[in-house]
């Protein structure tokens, strides 16, 4: 059961019908209130995420002299350093964001001094190993405990690498180029999988050159960054969850506006295609380097399968929960493979869904590295655990919306890790 559980109870639906504004994309907000924090000048960011864990980062860049206000029209101004960080005088807290405390290591790693990262028990229990040894071979110095956080990072002097990284995450390509940033020459990094790009998005946005390679990206060190004036796109992976919601009623009627488009995130559309969800894509725009656009979409009149294997895992990473959750309800049901980074998530997301799922009366299949979910199968209503599991909560109140009788959601006030209005918002599309 969830450590401090404020329940939720969803009841059924009949269909959902409405129009959803999202916050502000929660990946793209960290890197612009890091990037912010680090340039000279003041930079102005509209639509900026609500969700507490892009918040602890704008707390982190605070801890390392930048100055944050948070005006009453949601604009973040932050007030960068302009190139040199102040020795903290606290532990950096991460809180539960796994991508404030492995970015921003890599932000730090060639600034002189110590810095204390600390996080909550979920965060404490992730892997952090991933970037001690990328960060080391540059010259910085981290402190682990068993691989674990509190993780002391002591910056200095580095020299550029080239790194290839062995796991499909944007969180350690993105500690690699924010230290390859301030380093000595020039980095260049090598991925298996494309993972979503927005570091390299932000960063030109800030003002740095990086350069593309057909599978590789560079960084030359030491240059340095200028304030912008941004608004941040719609969260897609917020959007998944009405997405998903649309997907479950032949009948349903939902208009997302302004929703970052990003091609390394929008496999999910293709996937959400492929399962029977009409999908329309309106008024299609760039800025900075990040696509936004107006979804709207209706439901599908069979609700098909999906396979998910091979390298797809790694670009839905996040919307996983929520796909395994409407998987019963599916004709076909929803397989899950190489997705064994789902257990090093803010819980394990795939023995979660599971036990959830189990639950709710479905019959499961679990996998070391991911998940069968038979289609055909009704829910019933019954008691989930987020487990403080942001994705979790929200992924269970949508299948919630086609189970017979009332679900209870305990720890449901994990939604607002990434997404604090997800419960107003999926009781106003609601039509019961
Ligand atoms: O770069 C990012 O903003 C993120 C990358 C992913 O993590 P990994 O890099 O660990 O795959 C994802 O799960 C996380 O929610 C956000
Ligand atoms: C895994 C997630 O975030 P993070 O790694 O930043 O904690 C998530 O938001 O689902």
């Amino acid at each position: 059961m969830s450590s401090n559980s404020t329940t939720q109870t969803v009841l059924p639906a009949r269909t959902v019908r409405g129009s959803v504004r999202l916050p502000g994309d929660k990946s793209i907000s960290h890197r612009y209130a890091m990037l912010a924090g680090l340039a000279k000048g003041t930079s102005r960011l509209a639509n900026f995420s609500t969700g507490a864990d892009p918040h602890s980062s704008l707390a982190c860049m605070e801890a390392l002299g930048a100055t944050v206000v948070k005006r009453d029209d949601g604009v973040i101004e932050v007030t960068g350093v302009g190139g040199t960080f102040q020795q903290p005088t606290r532990d950096l807290d991460c809180g539960n964001s796994g991508s404030t405390m492995r970015m921003l290591a890599g932000l730090v790693a060639s600034h002189p001094g110590t810095y204390t990262f600390v996080g909550d028990a979920s965060l404490t229990k992730r892997p952090m190993q991933r970037i001690k040894g990328p960060l080391e071979q540059m010259g910085a110095r981290i402190e682990l405990i068993d691989g674990h956080a509190p993780m002391v990072v002591h910056g200095g002097p580095l020299k550029a690498i080239e790194f290839s990284t062995p796991i499909a995450s944007a969180q350690v390509k993105t500690a690699v180029l924010f230290a390859g940033l301030g380093a000595e020459g020039t980095t260049t990094l090598q991925e298996a999988v494309r993972t979503r790009d927005h570091s390299e998005h932000a960063l030109r946005a800030f003002g740095a050159e990086l350069e593309r390679g057909r599978d590789s990206i560079s960084i030359r060190g030491g240059q340095s960054l200028t304030a912008i004036e941004a608004t941040v796109p719609g969260d897609l992976s917020s959007a998944a969850f009405f997405l998903c919601a649309a997907l479950l009623f032949p009948d349903s009627q939902l208009v997302l506006d302004d929703v970052g488009m990003n091609p390394s995130r929008s496999t999910l559309l293709d996937v959400l295609t492929g399962m029977g969800l009409k999908i329309t894509v309106l008024n299609l725009e760039e800025k900075h380097g990040e696509m936004i656009g107006t979804l709207q979409v209706n439901g599908a009149e069979v609700l098909k399968g999906a396979e998910i294997t091979g390298t797809l895992p790694a670009l839905i990473i996040d919307e996983l929960p929520v796909l395994a959750a409407i998987a019963p309800f599916t004709r076909d049901g929803v397989t899950i493979r190489d997705a064994k980074e789902l257990r090093v998530k803010e819980s394990d997301r795939i023995a979660l869904v599971v036990q959830n799922l189990r639950a709710m009366g479905a019959e499961v299949e679990e996998f070391e590295d991911g998940m069968h979910v038979p289609g055909g199968q009704t829910l019933r209503g019954g008691v989930v655990d987020s487990a403080d599991d942001h994705r979790i909560a929200m992924a269970f109140a949508v299948a919630a919306l086609r189970a017979e009788g009332e679900t209870t959601i305990h720890g449901a006030e994990a939604a607002a890790i990434s997404f604090p209005e997800f419960f107003t918002l999926l009781n106003e599309i609601a039509a019961r």
